[in-house]
């Protein structure tokens, strides 16, 4: 059986990783999505698709089965969404999503949809270490080792404060 888990990654974080281990024991193969792939250096989406992809890839090295890391981008239709989605992935039996829109999205066209918890949502949360990014706290130890490679790697920390600086809009 193959599963797919759709996000934005903004960045990918201990949160995600979590919820990829526990579906990782439920599947043979994983279908990551990176959603909103065209967006990029704003302050809420401060990372290409490229970054995102190098981000999830290298941290889903260690898992032991085979996945796929696919960017999607963002349609004006929600209503063909889903089709779009697996029109760019390797076909998939089960989504796992906790976004409410996501999942009803892919209920309406007859994909099996399941939630999972949110882990220490207080902290684990893509606005959250964005914040900490732009204001030099601890961020580090919320994502995986890999994510914060890439992210200095990519000189990240300067551009999100850049950003933060010149986005007036906040998007
Ligand atoms: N701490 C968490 N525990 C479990 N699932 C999570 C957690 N954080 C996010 N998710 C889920 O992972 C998927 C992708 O999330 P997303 O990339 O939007 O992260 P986010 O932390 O919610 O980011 P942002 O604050 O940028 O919206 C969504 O289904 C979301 O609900
Ligand atoms: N019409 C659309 O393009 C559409 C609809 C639903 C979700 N999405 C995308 O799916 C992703 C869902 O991820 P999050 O749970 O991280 O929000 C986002 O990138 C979101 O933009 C896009």
């Amino acid at each position: 059986m193959r599963g797919f888990y759709i996000g934005r990654f903004q960045p990918y974080h201990d949160g995600h990783h979590r919820m990829v281990a526990e579906i990782a024991e439920e599947v043979d193969e994983l279908v990551v999505g990176i959603g909103s792939a065209g967006d990029s250096h704003t302050t809420r989406n401060p990372f290409t698709a490229g970054e995102r992809v190098m981000m999830v890839t290298k941290a889903l090295e260690s898992l032991d089965i085979p996945t796929y890391v696919v960017p999607i981008e963002d349609l004006d239709r929600n209503a063909v969404w889903v089709g779009h989605v697996q029109s760019m992935t390797p076909k998939f039996d089960v989504a796992y999503s906790n976004n409410p829109l996501v999942v009803r999205l892919f209920k309406e066209s007859g994909v099996e949809v399941r939630q999972s918890p949110m882990f220490q949502r207080d902290v684990l949360e893509g606005a959250e270490i964005r914040e900490r990014l732009v204001t030099g706290g601890d961020w580090e130890s919320l994502v995986p080792e890999a994510v914060a490679t890439t992210i200095h790697e990519i000189d990240g920390v300067d551009r999100i404060r850049h950003i933060s600086e010149t986005d007036t809009n906040g998007d």
